[in-house]
């Protein structure tokens, strides 16, 4: 099967050779061709260039695609968009100041969350989460990483893991699993974490590697949550079942799991809404990615991370969505682009650059998608007609995708 797009007004992100990420200044580079032909075969990238060397060919389907761009597919590193129900009653809660703490300890929160899920069939799970992804790949997501962590008991962990599973057997879109048991200390353990943490260890980890259901580990090292010693303890014994950290740091307040993150050679240090100057410097030089959640700064209303700062300090940033019910339920890439652009004053560029290639790496990705490379799979948005790809972060609320490819079928 061949499809070709022929007078792309702009291609954008083409990466002739495949990198990693990027960082610092060289974000402010989004390489693009202008006026170009992109060819796909067999739902993989196969050719792409500027019209003048557009082949002569005949194709299975032609594109026309004048006054339009295309440009990766977003790549959303950071989501829990298995979760069962809605937490919209706290929503007035917060209009009325409540903190995200505040609603927690009042019954809501995350434990909230886990008793629904609780109380939740497999199946009923599947289809309340299959609905979400299919929505968010409507709006140009391509690649996504789903997290555990509403189930906090075994049986229940297990549950999300599986339903994550498959997700990612019905679906074309790649998938990474992050098995997150350390994302709240459960009402039966409350004065007894050390049990908790027994549990995560010694029955849950073994069982999640045991069935291959998980690609990461993920811990919410937090004030109240997990301490930066339970995250240590946590990373270190998923480490030999080969999972890799992603981890939640630094969403309310700076308590060393930046470091920590970075110690144990995380692919990814998630939130970082509170940054002292510490933490930026030991990201310096790492494979450690640091990932911007703007949805979370929104609807918590609370501070946005400080993506101007980083990048002029030499660091990536990758942008992703935390979909989730409590404190960002929405998977909405574009508003997440526009976000960055506006609160956290990073240019379109940099912002494009965070939301494709910096975050395919943040899943470990970076080789399948996330640039216009040959060989990558064809994960794509074709815009509406657009002046120019400034309009996709200005235009915000809106999303500029006219048609989304994931493998090189149009969905
Ligand atoms: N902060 C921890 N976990 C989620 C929120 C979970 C919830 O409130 O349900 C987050 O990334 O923001
Ligand atoms: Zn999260």
């Amino acid at each position: 099967m061949q499809t070709l797009f022929k007078n792309i007004k702009e291609l954008l992100q083409v990466r002739d050779e495949p990198i990693d990420f990027v960082a610092g200044k060289a974000m402010a580079h989004l390489p693009t061709i202008k006026n170009a032909y992109l060819l796909i075969e067999n739902g993989v990238i196969a050719d792409f260039g500027t019209m003048e060397n557009c082949p002569e060919m005949e194709v299975d389907e032609a594109i026309d695609a004048t006054g339009k761009m295309v440009l990766p597919a977003w790549c959303d590193s950071h989501t829990h968009l298995v979760y069962a129900g809605n937490r919209e009653s706290e929503l007035v809660d917060k209009i009325r100041g409540l903190s995200y703490q505040e609603i927690a300890e009042k019954g809501g929160g995350i434990l909230n969350s886990a008793k629904m899920l609780q109380n939740t069939s497999e199946d009923d799970l599947y289809h309340q989460s299959k609905a979400r992804l299919e929505e968010v790949m409507a709006l140009g997501t391509g690649a996504i990483e789903i997290k555990s962590g509403y189930g906090l008991t075994v049986e229940a962990e297990l549950k999300m893991l599986r339903v994550i599973k498959r997700l990612k057997e019905n679906h074309n879109i790649p998938i990474k699993a992050t098995f997150l048991g350390a994302h709240a200390v459960p009402a039966e353990y409350k004065n007894n974490k050390e049990g908790y943490l027994k549990l995560i260890i010694e029955e849950m980890l073994p069982k999640v590697a045991k069935e291959h259901l998980a690609d990461f580990v993920d811990v919410f090292c937090e004030a109240g949550y997990f301490s930066v010693e339970d995250t240590q303890r946590i990373l270190q014994a998923a480490n030999p079942f080969g999972l890799r950290a992603k981890i939640h740091v630094n969403q309310f307040t700076s308590l060393g799991g930046v470091k920590v993150g970075v110690e144990h050679n995380a692919l990814s240090v998630d939130h970082l809404e509170e940054m002292n100057p510490d933490d930026i410097a030991v990201l310096k030089n790492t494979k450690t990615m640091p990932v911007a959640l703007p949805g979370c700064s929104f609807f918590l209303d609370i501070p946005y991370t400080p993506g101007r700062k980083m990048i002029d300090a030499g660091l990536p940033l990758a942008l992703a969505t935390d979909y989730n019910p409590g404190s960002s339920p929405s998977g909405n890439m574009n508003f997440v682009v526009s976000a960055a652009c506006i609160k956290m004053k990073i240019t379109p560029e940099e912002a494009i650059n965070a939301a494709t290639i910096n975050g395919a790496y943040a899943m470990g990705l970076q080789n399948e998608v996330g640039s216009i490379t040959v060989g990558k799979r064809a994960n794509l948005i074709l815009t509406k007609p657009i002046n120019s790809y400034y309009f996709i972060p200005y235009s915000f609320g809106e999303h500029q995708a006219e048609l989304v490819f994931i493998g090189g079928t149009r969905i």
